[in-house]
């Protein structure tokens, strides 16, 4: 896959405050890519540092395998705050107005409309408009000249549930047809619901990245419950000599947590300790969720 973006090395200080230490970030081309992490953490920065309109203190920025130009400039939609949209005006004579900065063209309206699933409603104005759908102009706005690329800084920020779904929804969607997509969130939620990569930021330090299933995947336990309690020193005796099995914890309940390499199953240990001559009563997949990771790499 190529990378559409690289940030290499990337810092921004803003006078003593010191947004962005030294991030390395690759998106790689047809990903959902989350950037996740509080308040603070210079998720906006890189943004607005990637798309140009913040300058880096240090570090590279590379778009489709080049310093950024006006022309790769183009081949990106960006949303990084809401737009002023004219209230009165209908939501299509807003895109066009959007349209003719841009230089985008009317077709580029209708597809854009089209995308949103504001088709019907165009003649409409934009002050009846519930929160979900003017955030979906918002992104149709970006939709303007089909882009490439999709950047939104925190796309369900202050909408209602209703909101929020149909924007996510609309986000897969646009990701399913092939566009690239760079999205900053606060949100686990929202990171696990959209994204296929994600990069946790604290204090401007990248703490993690990589597929979120991946990194989901890695720090899943199994759980397992001894026949009896009798049965618990043959049981950890058994796992200690599976190769692939690790970080052996016995809990106070009696039962016994396990790591699992990747790519094997709990059917796989249970068939494994089969072979020790060892048979448990109960054996479950415990997820950790990507919310007790980000609480513990962010330290909360
Ligand atoms: N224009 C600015 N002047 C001074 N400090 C700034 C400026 N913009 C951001 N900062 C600081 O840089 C750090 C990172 O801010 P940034 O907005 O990038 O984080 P964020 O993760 O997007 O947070 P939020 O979701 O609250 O916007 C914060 O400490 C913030 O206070």
């Amino acid at each position: 896959m190529a990378a559409v973006l690289e940030l290499e090395n990337l810092t921004k200080h803003y006078g003593p405050t010191t947004a962005l230490r030294g991030l390395n970030l690759q998106v790689e081309a047809g990903s959902v890519y989350g950037l996740l992490g509080p308040n603070g953490s210079g998720k906006t920065t890189t943004l607005g540092i990637a798309l140009g309109v913040l300058r880096a203190s240090a570090g590279t920025v590379r778009w489709f395998g080049q310093a950024p130009t006006p022309a790769s400039r183009r081949r990106i939609g960006a949303l990084l705050e809401t737009p002023n949209f004219f209230p009165y005006l209908s939501a299509r004579q807003n895109l066009l107005l959007a349209a003719e900065v841009k230089g985008a063209d009317a077709k580029s309206v209708d597809e854009a409309l089209e995308a949103v699933d504001l088709a019907q409603r165009q003649r409409d104005a934009f002050s009846g408009f519930s929160l979900g759908m003017k955030q979906r102009l918002a992104l149709a706005s970006t939709l303007l000249g089909n882009p490439e690329v999709l950047v939104l800084d925190e796309p369900t920020n202050g909408l209602d549930p209703q909101g929020i779904a149909e924007v996510r929804t609309l986000v897969q969607r646009l990701a399913q047809q092939g566009k690239t997509i760079l999205l900053a969130s606060h949100l686990l939620d929202e990171i696990e619901k959209v994204c296929t990569h994600v990069a946790v930021l604290q204090r401007g330090e990248l703490r993690a990245a990589g597929p979120v299933s991946s990194i989901l995947n890695a720090t899943d336990r199994v759980l397992l419950r001894p026949s009896s309690a009798a049965a618990l020193p043959e049981l950890q005796q058994a796992l200690s000599h599976i190769p692939w099995v690790s970080d052996i914890k016995p809990a106070p309940d009696g039962s016994v947590s396990v790591v699992l390499a990747a790519g094997l199953s709990p059917a796989e240990l249970n068939r494994a300790l089969f072979a020790h001559n060892v048979a448990v009563a109960g054996l479950e997949m415990r997820h950790r969720s990507l919310e007790a990771q980000f609480l513990e790499l962010t330290g909360k």
